[in-house]
Protein backbone atom coordinates (compact mmCIF):
# COMPACT_ATOMS: atom_id res chain seq x y z
CA UNK A 1 0.00 0.00 0.00
CA UNK A 2 1.29 3.59 -0.61
CA UNK A 3 2.05 5.99 2.43
CA UNK A 4 1.37 9.27 1.80
CA UNK A 5 2.34 11.84 4.78
CA UNK A 6 0.36 14.76 4.59
CA UNK A 7 1.60 18.37 6.32
CA UNK A 8 -1.45 20.58 6.27
CA UNK A 9 0.84 23.43 7.75
CA UNK A 10 -0.96 26.48 8.84
CA UNK A 11 -3.64 29.11 7.65
CA UNK A 12 -5.71 27.49 4.66
CA UNK A 13 -3.28 25.05 4.22
CA UNK A 14 -5.20 22.45 6.46
CA UNK A 15 -8.34 23.44 4.52
CA UNK A 16 -7.13 22.87 1.05
CA UNK A 17 -5.15 19.38 2.05
CA UNK A 18 -8.45 17.98 3.62
CA UNK A 19 -10.38 18.51 0.08
CA UNK A 20 -7.18 17.29 -2.07
CA UNK A 21 -7.16 13.92 0.56
CA UNK A 22 -10.55 13.56 0.00
CA UNK A 23 -9.98 13.52 -3.55
CA UNK A 24 -7.13 11.48 -3.44
CA UNK A 25 -9.81 9.06 -1.41
CA UNK A 26 -12.29 9.34 -4.24
CA UNK A 27 -9.85 8.46 -6.89
CA UNK A 28 -8.34 5.29 -5.01
CA UNK A 29 -12.11 3.86 -4.54
CA UNK A 30 -12.92 4.73 -8.20
CA UNK A 31 -10.12 3.21 -9.52
CA UNK A 32 -8.86 0.61 -7.34
CA UNK A 33 -5.81 1.64 -5.17
CA UNK A 34 -5.01 1.96 -2.09
CA UNK A 35 -3.25 4.73 -0.23
CA UNK A 36 -2.43 5.67 3.43
CA UNK A 37 -2.68 8.91 4.85
CA UNK A 38 -0.02 10.24 8.03
CA UNK A 39 -0.48 13.12 9.36
CA UNK A 40 2.33 15.46 10.86
CA UNK A 41 3.20 18.99 12.15
CA UNK A 42 4.90 21.67 10.37
CA UNK A 43 5.28 25.57 10.17
CA UNK A 44 3.71 27.64 12.90
CA UNK A 45 1.69 24.52 13.66
CA UNK A 46 4.56 22.32 14.78
CA UNK A 47 5.91 25.55 16.05
CA UNK A 48 3.15 25.58 18.89
CA UNK A 49 2.54 21.84 19.84
CA UNK A 50 6.78 20.82 19.89
CA UNK A 51 8.50 24.29 19.87
CA UNK A 52 10.09 24.22 16.55
CA UNK A 53 8.82 24.69 12.60
CA UNK A 54 10.07 20.63 11.80
CA UNK A 55 10.21 18.07 14.08
CA UNK A 56 12.44 15.20 14.05
CA UNK A 57 9.21 12.77 13.84
CA UNK A 58 8.14 15.02 11.32
CA UNK A 59 11.30 14.20 8.84
CA UNK A 60 11.53 10.57 9.97
CA UNK A 61 7.87 10.12 8.83
CA UNK A 62 8.52 11.74 5.23
CA UNK A 63 11.83 9.81 4.67
CA UNK A 64 9.75 6.64 5.47
CA UNK A 65 6.44 7.81 2.98
CA UNK A 66 6.56 7.17 -0.74
CA UNK A 67 5.09 10.89 -1.51
CA UNK A 68 4.34 14.09 0.31
CA UNK A 69 1.64 16.64 0.38
CA UNK A 70 1.66 19.65 1.77
CA UNK A 71 -0.31 23.05 2.53
CA UNK A 72 0.83 26.29 3.39
CA UNK A 73 3.04 26.90 6.12
CA UNK A 74 3.21 30.85 8.19
CA UNK A 75 1.06 33.54 9.44
CA UNK A 76 1.13 36.79 11.10
CA UNK A 77 1.03 34.72 14.79
CA UNK A 78 4.85 33.68 14.13
CA UNK A 79 6.01 36.83 11.96
CA UNK A 80 7.61 37.87 15.06
CA UNK A 81 9.97 34.51 16.19
CA UNK A 82 13.45 34.23 15.42
CA UNK A 83 14.75 33.08 12.27
CA UNK A 84 14.96 29.27 13.26
CA UNK A 85 11.39 28.79 14.93
CA UNK A 86 9.54 30.69 11.39
CA UNK A 87 7.40 28.36 10.35
CA UNK A 88 9.10 29.21 6.87
CA UNK A 89 12.61 27.54 8.33
CA UNK A 90 10.28 24.13 8.81
CA UNK A 91 9.21 24.07 5.02
CA UNK A 92 13.26 25.14 3.52
CA UNK A 93 14.26 22.38 6.23
CA UNK A 94 12.06 19.37 4.91
CA UNK A 95 13.25 20.50 1.49
CA UNK A 96 16.56 20.57 2.40
CA UNK A 97 16.72 16.81 4.54
CA UNK A 98 15.25 15.02 1.78
CA UNK A 99 17.23 16.80 -1.07
CA UNK A 100 14.54 17.95 -3.27
CA UNK A 101 16.54 20.52 -5.37
CA UNK A 102 13.94 20.66 -8.36
CA UNK A 103 10.51 22.76 -7.85
CA UNK A 104 8.63 22.23 -11.16
CA UNK A 105 6.21 24.40 -11.52
CA UNK A 106 3.56 24.08 -14.73
CA UNK A 107 1.72 26.99 -15.61
CA UNK A 108 -1.27 25.96 -17.64
CA UNK A 109 -4.14 28.00 -18.49
CA UNK A 110 -7.78 26.55 -18.82
CA UNK A 111 -9.61 27.68 -21.29
CA UNK A 112 -12.63 28.82 -19.28
CA UNK A 113 -10.70 30.98 -17.19
CA UNK A 114 -9.16 33.20 -19.98
CA UNK A 115 -11.25 35.83 -18.91
CA UNK A 116 -10.00 35.60 -14.80
CA UNK A 117 -6.23 36.42 -15.85
CA UNK A 118 -5.70 40.60 -15.89
CA UNK A 119 -3.60 39.58 -18.48
CA UNK A 120 -6.04 39.92 -21.78
CA UNK A 121 -7.03 36.34 -23.20
CA UNK A 122 -4.93 37.02 -26.71
CA UNK A 123 -2.28 36.80 -24.69
CA UNK A 124 -2.84 34.39 -22.04
CA UNK A 125 -4.45 31.35 -24.13
CA UNK A 126 -1.19 29.89 -25.97
CA UNK A 127 0.70 30.05 -22.44
CA UNK A 128 1.98 26.61 -21.07
CA UNK A 129 5.03 26.44 -19.32
CA UNK A 130 7.01 24.98 -16.80
CA UNK A 131 8.91 26.62 -14.76
CA UNK A 132 11.65 24.71 -12.66
CA UNK A 133 13.32 26.23 -9.59
CA UNK A 134 16.02 25.69 -8.27
CA UNK A 135 15.31 24.74 -4.25
CA UNK A 136 18.03 23.93 -1.69
CA UNK A 137 20.69 26.20 -2.68
CA UNK A 138 20.85 30.16 -3.41
CA UNK A 139 19.92 32.95 -0.95
CA UNK A 140 17.54 31.01 1.36
CA UNK A 141 20.33 28.80 2.48
CA UNK A 142 23.59 30.29 1.83
CA UNK A 143 25.36 31.10 5.02
CA UNK A 144 26.03 33.44 6.46
CA UNK A 145 23.12 34.45 6.90
CA UNK A 146 22.58 36.55 9.92
CA UNK A 147 22.02 39.82 11.90
CA UNK A 148 24.84 41.42 13.96
CA UNK A 149 26.23 44.26 14.52
CA UNK A 150 29.00 46.28 12.94
CA UNK A 151 30.37 49.28 11.88
CA UNK A 152 27.85 51.34 11.18
CA UNK A 153 25.67 49.51 13.87
CA UNK A 154 23.01 46.57 13.37
CA UNK A 155 23.39 45.18 9.82
CA UNK A 156 21.72 41.88 8.08
CA UNK A 157 23.55 39.78 5.50
CA UNK A 158 22.13 37.17 3.44
CA UNK A 159 24.65 34.82 1.11
CA UNK A 160 23.97 34.20 -2.12
CA UNK A 161 26.07 30.90 -3.03
CA UNK A 162 25.96 28.45 -5.57
CA UNK A 163 28.74 25.26 -6.90
CA UNK A 164 28.78 24.11 -9.79
CA UNK A 165 27.52 21.01 -8.85
CA UNK A 166 24.34 22.38 -7.60
CA UNK A 167 23.83 24.52 -10.77
CA UNK A 168 24.44 21.34 -12.96
CA UNK A 169 21.92 19.22 -11.78
CA UNK A 170 19.32 21.82 -11.95
CA UNK A 171 20.08 22.68 -15.71
CA UNK A 172 19.93 19.06 -16.44
CA UNK A 173 16.69 18.47 -14.98
CA UNK A 174 15.47 21.54 -16.88
CA UNK A 175 17.24 19.90 -20.63
CA UNK A 176 16.16 16.02 -19.44
CA UNK A 177 12.11 17.46 -19.19
CA UNK A 178 12.20 19.86 -22.05
CA UNK A 179 12.26 17.14 -24.58
CA UNK A 180 9.47 16.12 -22.92
CA UNK A 181 7.91 19.35 -24.33
CA UNK A 182 8.83 21.15 -27.00
CA UNK A 183 13.01 21.14 -26.42
CA UNK A 184 13.16 24.90 -25.81
CA UNK A 185 14.71 25.92 -22.02
CA UNK A 186 15.25 29.75 -20.95
CA UNK A 187 17.74 29.85 -18.23
CA UNK A 188 16.70 32.68 -16.41
CA UNK A 189 19.45 34.73 -14.42
CA UNK A 190 21.40 38.11 -13.44
CA UNK A 191 24.65 37.48 -15.24
CA UNK A 192 25.45 41.07 -16.06
CA UNK A 193 25.53 41.79 -12.26
CA UNK A 194 25.94 38.35 -10.28
CA UNK A 195 28.71 36.12 -9.85
CA UNK A 196 26.86 33.70 -8.92
CA UNK A 197 24.43 34.01 -12.41
CA UNK A 198 27.80 34.10 -15.04
CA UNK A 199 28.37 30.31 -13.04
CA UNK A 200 25.27 29.75 -13.78
CA UNK A 201 25.16 30.68 -17.69
CA UNK A 202 28.63 29.33 -18.40
CA UNK A 203 27.62 26.00 -16.36
CA UNK A 204 24.21 26.00 -18.99
CA UNK A 205 26.52 26.74 -21.94
CA UNK A 206 29.16 24.00 -21.22
CA UNK A 207 26.26 21.56 -21.23
CA UNK A 208 24.10 22.76 -23.93
CA UNK A 209 26.21 20.55 -26.46
CA UNK A 210 25.10 17.27 -24.73
CA UNK A 211 21.51 18.14 -25.81
CA UNK A 212 21.78 19.23 -29.42
CA UNK A 213 18.38 18.68 -29.89
CA UNK A 214 17.48 20.73 -27.07
CA UNK A 215 17.83 25.12 -27.89
CA UNK A 216 18.97 27.14 -24.92
CA UNK A 217 18.26 30.71 -24.72
CA UNK A 218 19.36 32.84 -22.07
CA UNK A 219 17.32 35.75 -20.24
CA UNK A 220 18.54 38.21 -17.75
CA UNK A 221 15.31 37.97 -14.56
CA UNK A 222 14.06 41.67 -15.28
CA UNK A 223 13.43 41.39 -18.75
CA UNK A 224 11.73 37.81 -18.24
CA UNK A 225 9.78 39.68 -15.21
CA UNK A 226 8.03 41.70 -18.60
CA UNK A 227 8.08 39.16 -20.95
CA UNK A 228 6.41 36.70 -18.71
CA UNK A 229 3.08 39.13 -18.85
CA UNK A 230 4.14 40.60 -22.55
CA UNK A 231 4.12 37.21 -24.49
CA UNK A 232 4.18 34.22 -22.02
CA UNK A 233 3.65 31.79 -24.94
CA UNK A 234 7.42 32.35 -26.29
CA UNK A 235 8.08 30.57 -23.25
CA UNK A 236 8.55 26.42 -22.54
CA UNK A 237 10.62 25.63 -19.96
CA UNK A 238 12.26 28.25 -17.58
CA UNK A 239 14.86 27.43 -15.47
CA UNK A 240 16.43 29.70 -12.56
CA UNK A 241 17.46 29.61 -9.53
CA UNK A 242 15.79 29.47 -5.91
CA UNK A 243 14.63 33.38 -5.51
CA UNK A 244 14.36 34.18 -8.69
CA UNK A 245 11.98 31.00 -9.59
CA UNK A 246 9.77 31.97 -6.62
CA UNK A 247 9.30 35.07 -7.43
CA UNK A 248 8.64 34.43 -11.24
CA UNK A 249 6.60 31.83 -10.65
CA UNK A 250 3.77 33.48 -8.51
CA UNK A 251 3.85 36.30 -11.14
CA UNK A 252 2.62 33.34 -13.47
CA UNK A 253 0.07 32.50 -11.48
CA UNK A 254 -1.93 35.44 -12.70
CA UNK A 255 -1.41 34.00 -16.43
CA UNK A 256 -3.62 31.28 -15.11
CA UNK A 257 -5.87 33.63 -13.10
CA UNK A 258 -5.35 33.32 -9.89
CA UNK A 259 -2.14 31.88 -7.23
CA UNK A 260 -4.60 29.30 -6.35
CA UNK A 261 -4.11 27.52 -9.56
CA UNK A 262 -0.76 26.97 -9.36
CA UNK A 263 0.30 23.47 -8.49
CA UNK A 264 3.85 22.09 -7.48
CA UNK A 265 6.26 19.11 -7.44
CA UNK A 266 9.52 18.90 -5.61
CA UNK A 267 11.82 16.09 -6.74
CA UNK A 268 15.25 14.82 -5.90
CA UNK A 269 17.49 12.26 -7.36
CA UNK A 270 16.41 10.16 -5.23
CA UNK A 271 13.59 9.46 -2.27
CA UNK A 272 9.61 10.80 -1.66
CA UNK A 273 8.83 13.42 -4.07
CA UNK A 274 6.78 16.24 -1.94
CA UNK A 275 3.74 17.62 -3.44
CA UNK A 276 2.73 21.76 -2.66
CA UNK A 277 0.81 24.52 -4.15
CA UNK A 278 2.99 27.64 -5.18
CA UNK A 279 0.55 29.57 -3.12
CA UNK A 280 0.97 30.09 0.96
CA UNK A 281 -1.23 30.30 3.65
CA UNK A 282 -3.14 33.15 2.63
CA UNK A 283 -4.13 34.54 6.53
CA UNK A 284 -6.37 37.04 4.91
CA UNK A 285 -8.75 34.04 3.68
CA UNK A 286 -7.64 31.88 6.45
CA UNK A 287 -11.00 29.84 8.27
CA UNK A 288 -12.93 31.31 6.29
CA UNK A 289 -13.69 28.06 3.47
CA UNK A 290 -13.22 30.38 0.91
CA UNK A 291 -9.42 29.34 -0.41
CA UNK A 292 -9.22 27.97 -4.12
CA UNK A 293 -8.42 24.18 -3.14
CA UNK A 294 -7.56 23.29 -7.53
CA UNK A 295 -3.91 24.11 -6.83
CA UNK A 296 -3.51 21.63 -4.22
CA UNK A 297 -5.87 18.80 -6.56
CA UNK A 298 -3.32 19.44 -9.65
CA UNK A 299 -0.42 18.88 -6.90
CA UNK A 300 -2.35 15.77 -5.77
CA UNK A 301 -2.72 14.92 -9.59
CA UNK A 302 1.31 15.53 -9.96
CA UNK A 303 1.98 13.29 -6.96
CA UNK A 304 -0.21 10.45 -8.55
CA UNK A 305 2.13 10.77 -11.54
CA UNK A 306 5.55 11.49 -10.80
CA UNK A 307 5.78 9.57 -7.30
CA UNK A 308 3.27 6.68 -7.91
CA UNK A 309 3.27 6.69 -12.11
CA UNK A 310 -0.34 6.67 -12.01
CA UNK A 311 -0.76 8.72 -15.28
CA UNK A 312 -3.98 7.78 -15.67
CA UNK A 313 -5.69 8.96 -12.06
CA UNK A 314 -3.59 12.10 -12.35
CA UNK A 315 -5.22 12.86 -15.99
CA UNK A 316 -8.47 11.67 -14.34
CA UNK A 317 -7.96 14.90 -11.74
CA UNK A 318 -7.18 17.06 -14.23
CA UNK A 319 -9.95 16.17 -16.63
CA UNK A 320 -12.32 16.91 -13.42
CA UNK A 321 -10.85 20.41 -12.37
CA UNK A 322 -11.51 21.23 -16.55
CA UNK A 323 -15.26 20.01 -16.49
CA UNK A 324 -15.62 21.43 -13.16
CA UNK A 325 -14.27 25.23 -14.32
CA UNK A 326 -15.98 24.59 -17.65
CA UNK A 327 -19.21 23.74 -16.35
CA UNK A 328 -18.77 27.38 -14.29
CA UNK A 329 -18.11 26.56 -10.91
CA UNK A 330 -15.90 29.10 -9.49
CA UNK A 331 -14.22 30.18 -6.19
CA UNK A 332 -14.15 33.64 -5.07
CA UNK A 333 -10.54 34.34 -6.59
CA UNK A 334 -11.43 33.12 -10.38
CA UNK A 335 -14.95 33.84 -10.31
CA UNK A 336 -16.22 36.91 -12.67
CA UNK A 337 -19.03 39.49 -11.52
CA UNK A 338 -22.13 38.08 -10.78
CA UNK A 339 -20.86 34.23 -11.00
CA UNK A 340 -21.85 31.78 -8.19
CA UNK A 341 -18.88 32.10 -5.64
CA UNK A 342 -18.30 28.24 -4.37
CA UNK A 343 -16.57 27.68 -0.85
CA UNK A 344 -13.27 25.67 -0.62
CA UNK A 345 -15.46 22.67 0.42
CA UNK A 346 -18.25 23.21 -2.57
CA UNK A 347 -15.35 23.27 -4.92
CA UNK A 348 -13.60 20.26 -3.40
CA UNK A 349 -17.15 18.09 -3.83
CA UNK A 350 -17.84 19.54 -7.61
CA UNK A 351 -14.56 18.50 -8.59
CA UNK A 352 -15.09 14.78 -6.64
CA UNK A 353 -18.08 14.44 -8.97
CA UNK A 354 -16.61 15.60 -12.28
CA UNK A 355 -13.74 12.39 -12.20
CA UNK A 356 -14.28 10.50 -15.11
CA UNK A 357 -15.41 6.55 -14.40
CA UNK A 358 -12.09 5.26 -15.96
CA UNK A 359 -8.74 6.78 -15.42
CA UNK A 360 -7.38 6.87 -18.69
CA UNK A 361 -3.96 9.33 -19.82
CA UNK A 362 -6.24 10.85 -22.62
CA UNK A 363 -7.61 13.77 -21.55
N1 LIG B 1 4.78 27.27 0.41
C1 LIG B 1 4.44 27.96 1.48
O1 LIG B 1 4.10 27.40 2.51
C2 LIG B 1 4.45 29.42 1.40
C3 LIG B 1 4.21 30.14 2.55
N2 LIG B 1 4.12 31.50 2.50
C4 LIG B 1 3.75 32.15 3.76
O2 LIG B 1 2.36 32.43 3.72
C5 LIG B 1 2.08 33.61 4.50
C6 LIG B 1 1.26 34.59 3.69
O3 LIG B 1 2.05 35.08 2.63
P1 LIG B 1 1.48 35.99 1.44
O4 LIG B 1 2.57 36.84 0.99
O5 LIG B 1 0.20 36.61 1.87
O6 LIG B 1 1.21 34.94 0.24
P2 LIG B 1 0.01 33.97 -0.03
O7 LIG B 1 0.38 33.16 -1.19
O8 LIG B 1 -0.36 33.23 1.21
O9 LIG B 1 -1.23 34.92 -0.41
C7 LIG B 1 -1.14 35.94 -1.40
C8 LIG B 1 -2.53 36.34 -1.85
O10 LIG B 1 -3.08 35.29 -2.65
C9 LIG B 1 -4.29 34.82 -2.08
N3 LIG B 1 -4.31 33.34 -2.18
C10 LIG B 1 -3.30 32.51 -1.94
N4 LIG B 1 -3.69 31.24 -2.09
C11 LIG B 1 -4.99 31.27 -2.42
C12 LIG B 1 -5.95 30.26 -2.70
N5 LIG B 1 -5.67 28.96 -2.67
N6 LIG B 1 -7.22 30.67 -3.00
C13 LIG B 1 -7.52 31.97 -3.06
N7 LIG B 1 -6.65 32.96 -2.82
C14 LIG B 1 -5.40 32.62 -2.49
C15 LIG B 1 -4.27 35.27 -0.62
O11 LIG B 1 -5.58 35.36 -0.11
C16 LIG B 1 -3.51 36.56 -0.70
O12 LIG B 1 -4.37 37.61 -1.01
C17 LIG B 1 3.45 34.15 4.93
O13 LIG B 1 3.65 33.73 6.26
C18 LIG B 1 4.43 33.48 3.99
O14 LIG B 1 5.70 33.31 4.54
C19 LIG B 1 4.21 32.19 1.33
C20 LIG B 1 4.46 31.51 0.16
C21 LIG B 1 4.66 30.09 0.12
C1 LIG C 1 7.71 30.42 2.27
C2 LIG C 1 8.98 30.32 1.51
C3 LIG C 1 9.94 29.48 2.29
C4 LIG C 1 8.91 29.73 0.16
C5 LIG C 1 8.01 30.23 -0.90
O1 LIG C 1 7.51 31.32 -0.99
C6 LIG C 1 7.77 29.26 -1.94
O2 LIG C 1 8.30 28.16 -1.88
O3 LIG C 1 7.05 29.58 -2.91
MG1 LIG D 1 6.68 31.62 -3.04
Amino acid sequence: MKKITVLPGDGIGPEITREAVLLIEETAEKYGNEFTFQYEDIGGAAVDKHGTPLPQHTVDACRESDAILLGAVGGPKWDKEEASRRPEAGLLGIRKALKLFANLRPINVYPSLLDSSPVRPEIVKNADLLIIRELTGGLYFGTPRERRTGKYGTEAVDTLYYNEAEIERILRKAFELSRFRSKKVTSVDKANVLESSRLWRETADRLAPEYPDVSLEHMLVDNAAMQLIRDPAQFDVMVTENMFGDILSDEASMITGSLGMLPSASIGSEGPGLYEPVHGSAPDIAGENKANPLAAFSSAAMLLKYSFNMAGEAAAIEKAIKTTLDQGYRTQDIAGKGEKVLSTKEMGKAVRSFLPEHATVKL
